[in-house]
């Protein structure tokens, strides 16, 4: 299959307190560019899966394959934004995104930093240094980064969840325009439903202790991705459901 395909994948972390069932029996395949959200309680597993397929961590058994390809460890094919920005405070805003382009001549390093700063709307801010802009815009530059080696895949681990709700919006919004232009997979793990609705053609949701999925959700119609729609808000149900069913809360009092 053209795409990502994990099976039968589970990680067990060893620590001093004893094992830890991290992700258990995942099956899931993506297929190449399509954009698919993670959603799940704090510690079902979430970043644990996207660092194994970005090769950061590796399986306790289980495959996992690109293209038919074993992931064995990072790799060019995949790029990876955090919640943090995780940019270089003493480089300007062009070195950080062209960083991992070592191996380009200077002038193809400028051409795709140049391009891929205009993709995200920082033209004009060059030169400018880390702590020099705004959060949204550092996340910009940082997405920027993340797909200057034009990777197949872009990882996103909660790229949003340090900016305000407005700011959160409208960078949903470039996301989107970037993965129509650009056709690159996205995976993006959040803890927005909203967000999770609005970006995904499929959404994950996992279950906690151990990492599971628990169910995987189309959301691709034209409905879905419009916020004030029956459909989203039915999905939104739905996926509430999952969540509030191991506490006994009804769904129909949350929203
Ligand atoms: N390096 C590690 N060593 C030991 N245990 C780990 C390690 N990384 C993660 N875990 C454990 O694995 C489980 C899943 O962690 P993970 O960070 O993947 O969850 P998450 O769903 O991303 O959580 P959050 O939404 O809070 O970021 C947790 O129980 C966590 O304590």
């Amino acid at each position: 299959m053209r795409g990502l395909s994990i099976k039968d994948l589970n990680k067990i972390f060893s620590t001093n307190c004893g094992d830890v069932t991290a992700l258990k029996d995942i099956n899931l395949d993506v297929k190449k560019g399509e954009f698919v959200t993670i959603l799940g309680h704090s510690g079902c597993g979430k970043s644990t899966l996207l660092k194994i397929i970005a090769g950061l961590e590796s399986a306790s058994s289980g495959s996992i394959t690109y293209s038919e390809t074993k992931i064995s460890g990072p790799g060019t094919d995949r790029g990876m934004v955090f919640q943090e920005h995780r940019l270089l405070p003493w480089l300007t805003i062009d070195e950080n995104v062209g960083f991992g382009l070592i191996n380009e001549s200077r002038a193809v390093r400028e051409k795709l930093v140049t391009d891929h700063l205009k993709m995200v709307k920082l033209d004009g801010f060059h030169k400018a240094y880390p702590h020099q802009l705004s959060g949204g815009m550092a996340q910009r530059a940082a997405i920027a980064r993340g797909l200057v080696n034009n990777p197949e895949i872009l990882l996103l681990d909660e790229p949003f969840g340090a900016l305000d709700a407005l700011t959160r919006i409208q960078m949903q919004k470039e996301i989107l325009k970037i993965w129509e232009s650009e056709k690159t997979t996205m995976i993006m793990v959040t803890h927005d439903i909203d967000e999770a609705i609005y970006l995904g053609q499929r959404i994950v949701v996992m279950s906690a202790g151990p990492g599971k999925i628990r169910s995987v959700i189309n959301g691709d119609s034209y409905e879905s991705k419009d916020r004030g729609s029956l459909e989203f808000a039915r999905i939104k149900k739905q996926i509430l459901g999952y969540f509030f069913e191991e506490e006994n809360i009804n769904p129909e009092y949350m929203i």
